[in-house]
């Protein structure tokens, strides 16, 4: 692997929707800096580095308080990159990480001391080579208190993995909805059986996240202003406003052909969070509780 990619807007809009205090960017990512965390060999894209500096820049102009950084595939499991972006963010960043699943009590217990909440599953098989659901049940039933499983899938597989998510003894997260096809409106099949899914259980939540990636152009959405993203996730975000949170996805891994402007992302929220009410439980209300219950 050669050629670096880079995925994010240069220089991103203001946006026009002000994000209440206290704001949270829930699903967000570093990389690198490659001199200091190198990528993991089994990386299967090679991104320039985005740094906990630019990651915080960002979250200043866009009128956030907090970053939750998810720990992305590039860096395997080694988790030093993540960690060292929650380190310098003088407490104002939290993370989800990603481990071998034979990691030890004691390397979890450190990940908690460095500011994570939870592990991350991913199934994508463009980004991971194998995802072994029994491994991943048995670590997932010896995480340290309070934390959560966060999970990424496509549509297509969601009924293949109800078992093993129904397995899973703590609160879990879902990635991006798990990636329904938006086009097909809000009562579309996809929409209805995560409905369904979600119907299943009180703590299962999900993030209204990435309307660059379920409405990109390319897979034969709109494109931004991504209006069919907004129409299928507004409902959901209304029914199920208790259990959803919202991240910019910065820097947007694998988008580099479709780069999106932040300050137009963050002007999604009032079209799928339309009151200050629904706006504070997806920005604030809701990533507090699983990211910073101590201080509720
Ligand atoms: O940023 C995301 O959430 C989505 C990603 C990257 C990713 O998850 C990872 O590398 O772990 C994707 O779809 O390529």
């Amino acid at each position: 692997m050669s050629d670096r990619i880079k995925c994010w807007h240069d220089a991103p809009g203001k946006p026009v929707f002000v994000p209440p205090a206290g704001a949270i960017d829930a699903h967000c990512h570093v990389f690198g800096p490659m001199g200091e965390f190198p990528f993991s060999p089994k990386a299967k894209y090679l991104p320039q580095d985005a740094s906990p500096e630019m990651l915080f820049a960002l979250r200043d102009h866009l009128g956030f308080a907090r970053n939750v950084v998810v720990q992305a595939s590039c860096h395997g499991t080694d988790n030093a990159a993540t960690l060292n972006a929650i380190a310098r963010s003088g407490g104002k960043a939290r993370g989800v990480a990603v481990v071998d699943p034979d990691i030890s009590e004691a390397d979890l217990l450190a990940l908690h001391e460095g500011g994570m909440r939870g592990i991350r599953f991913n199934f994508l098989k463009r980004l991971v080579d194998n995802a072994p659901k029994d491994k991943f049940l048995e670590v997932a039933s010896r995480l340290p208190e309070g934390w959560h499983v966060v999970i990424y899938f496509e549509a297509d597989i969601l009924e293949e993995l109800r078992p093993f998510m129904d397995a899973i003894p703590v609160p879990l997260v879902i990635d991006h909805m798990g990636r329904p096809d938006v086009t097909q409106g809000p009562d579309g099949a996809d929409m209805k059986a995560f409905r369904s899914f979600l119907d299943s259980r009180e703590d299962i939540w999900f993030k209204a996240t990435c309307p660059e990636r379920l409405d990109a152009r390319k897979e034969g959405g709109m494109g931004d202003p991504w209006d069919n993203f907004a129409a299928a996730v507004a409902p959901l975000v209304a029914d199920y406003q208790d259990r959803v949170l919202w991240g910019t996805d910065w820097p947007h891994p694998n988008m580099q052909d479709e780069i999106a402007d932040d300050g137009h992302i963050v002007d999604m929220i009032p079209r799928i969070a339309p009151t200050p009410e629904l706006q504070h439980k997806l920005l604030v209300a809701n990533p507090m509780r699983l990211y910073w219950p101590e201080e509720l």
